[in-house]
C-alpha cells in the first residue's frame, strides 16, 4: 500500500501524450486540485484533452512540428511528467523528458514496462543520460482502461478502486517511487509495488492473455449468420468486450511482451490439443471425466479472482428483475431495495433482443436474496 501523501507529487504535472490514459490521468488529477499541463503531437487530441478540463495545453520547446494548440511555448517546468505515449515511443519520449528537466520526477504508464526500462537503461549506457539522472525514471501501469483510445473517451472516474502499479527497481530514487505512488493515489487507484520483470510476467497471464483469448473468440464470429448471433447471451459477450480494443496500441502490446506471453500460449494449445483429442472420442474411455477436469480446472481459476477493490473473491446471490425498457425503471428498482434494506454489491443490465424488457441482475450477500426477492414481489415487481 501507497504511504505517499499528496505533496509527495512535485507539481505541475505535465502529460506527454493526451488519448485515452492521458487525459483521464489529467481528469482526475485536475479533480484533485493539482495544476496539469498537457501536452501532444496530434493538435486535435491536445485541443479535445484541454477542452474537456484536462489540464492547460502547452508547447514544448524545439518541438519543431508544433502542436499547434498549445498556449504558446511553456516556460514552466514541470515537477512530474506523466509519460501517456504508445509502447513504442514511450522510452524514447521518456528520455527526452529525463534531459529536458533535469529536476523532474518522470513515469511512464505503458502497458509493458520493461522495454521502457531497457531504453532508459541504454541511454545511460550510450552516455546520453547520468546514472543520477535516470534515476529520476520510473515505471507505472494502471490496470485500467477501455475498449475504445483518443481523449474523447477519456474519463477522471477511469482509476477508482483499480490497481496502479509502481515499479520500484534497486535503481529508482525514493522521491520518484513516492511521486509515482502520490499521483496513483490522487485519481484513487490501489498501489502495486513489483520490479519489471514481475509485472510483465503478471500481464502476460491477467491482462494480454485474455485479450488474445478474446480476439481469438470473435474473429470465429465474422461469417457467422445474424440468426445464429441474435441468440447470444452474456456467455458471449462477457469473453469477447475486450475483443473491440484497439488494434494499433495491441499490436505494441503483444509485440512488447512476447516472449512471456508465447511461453503461456504454449500451455494453451497443449491444453486445447489435448481437449481436441478428448472430444473427437468423446465416448472414450475417460473421455467425459477428462471434459469434467477441464472445466473444473477453470472453475478453480476462476475463483482466485479477487472481487472489486481487491477483495477476497466472494460469490454473490443474484436477484433478477424484469424492468420495462422506460426510463426511471432502474432507479425504482434501486430505490425499493435501499427501502429493504439490502446492499446492491454489484449491477449488470440485460436486453433480451426483438423484447421492450429488460433484466436487471442484482447481485447480494446470499443471505440477504430471499429478502430481496420477497420485498420486490411484495412491491409489484416481477422476480425470476
Ligand atoms: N488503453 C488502455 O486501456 C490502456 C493503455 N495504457 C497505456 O497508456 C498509453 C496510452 O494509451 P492510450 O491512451 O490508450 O492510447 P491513445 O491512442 O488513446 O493515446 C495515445 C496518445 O499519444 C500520442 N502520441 C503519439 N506519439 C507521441 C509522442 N511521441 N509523444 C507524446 N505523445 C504521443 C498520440 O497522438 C495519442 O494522442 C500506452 O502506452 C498504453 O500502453 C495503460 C493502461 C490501459
Ligand atoms: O478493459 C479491460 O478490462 C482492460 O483490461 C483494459 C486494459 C488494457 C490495457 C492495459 O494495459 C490495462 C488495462
Amino acid at each position: 500500500m501507497s504511504t505517499a501523501g499528496p505533496a509527495a507529487l512535485p507539481q505541475p504535472v505535465l502529460v506527454r501524450g493526451t488519448g485515452l490514459l492521458g487525459t483521464s490521468i489529467g481528469l482526475a488529477l485536475r479533480g484533485s486540485g493539482v495544476e496539469v499541463l498537457l501536452h501532444d503531437p496530434s493538435p486535435s487530441a491536445l485541443a479535445v484533452a484541454r477542452d474537456i478540463g484536462a489540464g492547460r495545453a502547452v508547447e514544448l520547446e524545439g518541438d519543431v512540428a508544433g502542436a499547434g494548440a498549445g498556449e504558446g511555448t511553456d516556460v514552466t517546468t514541470p515537477g512530474t511528467v506523466v509519460v501517456a505515449a504508445p509502447p513504442d515511443v514511450a522510452g524514447r519520449v521518456a528520455v527526452d523528458s529525463l534531459l529536458r528537466w533535469p529536476e523532474a520526477v518522470v513515469m511512464d504508464i505503458a502497458s509493458v514496462k520493461a522495454s521502457v526500462q531497457t531504453d532508459v537503461r541504454a541511454a545511460v549506457e550510450k552516455g546520453l543520460l547520468s546514472a543520477e539522472s535516470a534515476s529520476r525514471y520510473v515505471g507505472t501501469h494502471p490496470m485500467a482502461g477501455r475498449e475504445r483510445s483518443g481523449p474523447v473517451a477519456a474519463r477522471g472516474t477511469l482509476f477508482t478502486a483499480a490497481p496502479w502499479v509502481v515499479c520500484a527497481e534497486p535503481d529508482t530514487a525514493a522521491e520518484a517511487v513516492a511521486a509515482a505512488e502520490a499521483l496513483a493515489a490522487l485519481t484513487g487507484a490501489t498501489v502495486h509495488t513489483m520490479d519489471a520483470g514481475e509485472h510483465d510476467a503478471s500481464v502476460a497471464l491477467i491482462s494480454h492473455l485474455p485479450q488474445v483469448a478474446a480476439s481469438l473468440v470473435a474473429s470465429r464470429l465474422q461469417q457467422t449468420p445474424a440468426a445464429s448471433l441474435a441468440l447470444a447471451g452474456n456467455g458471449l459477450r462477457d469473453t469477447t468486450r475486450i475483443a473491440a480494443s484497439d488494434p494499433q496500441l495491441w499490436v505494441q502490446i503483444l509485440a512488447g511482451n512476447a516472449t512471456r506471453l508465447v511461453e503461456i500460449l504454449h500451455g494453451v494449445r497443449a491444453d486445447l490439443d489435448r481437449l481436441i483429442g478428448t472430444l473427437e472420442a468423446p465416448d472414450a474411455p475417460g473421455a467425459r471425466l477428462d471434459i469434467a477436469q477441464l472445466i473444473a480446472e477453470g472453475n478453480a481459476g476462476q475463483a482466485r479472482i479477487p472481487g472489486k477493490h481487491g477483495a477476497p473473491p466472494q460469490a454473490f446471490a443474484v436477484v433478477t428483475v424484469v424492468v420495462d425498457d422506460t426510463p426511471g425503471q432502474i432507479a425504482a428498482v434501486l430505490q425499493a431495495t435501499g427501502d429493504a434494506g439490502v446492499n446492491v454489491e454489484d449491477l449488470r443490465m440485460d436486453h433480451a433482443s426483438g423484447h421492450e424488457v429488460g433484466m436487471l441482475e442484482i447481485s447480494v450477500l446470499p443471505g440477504r436474496r430471499e429478502e430481496l426477492t420477497a420485498a420486490l414481489t411484495e412491491r409489484g415487481w416481477k422476480v425470476v
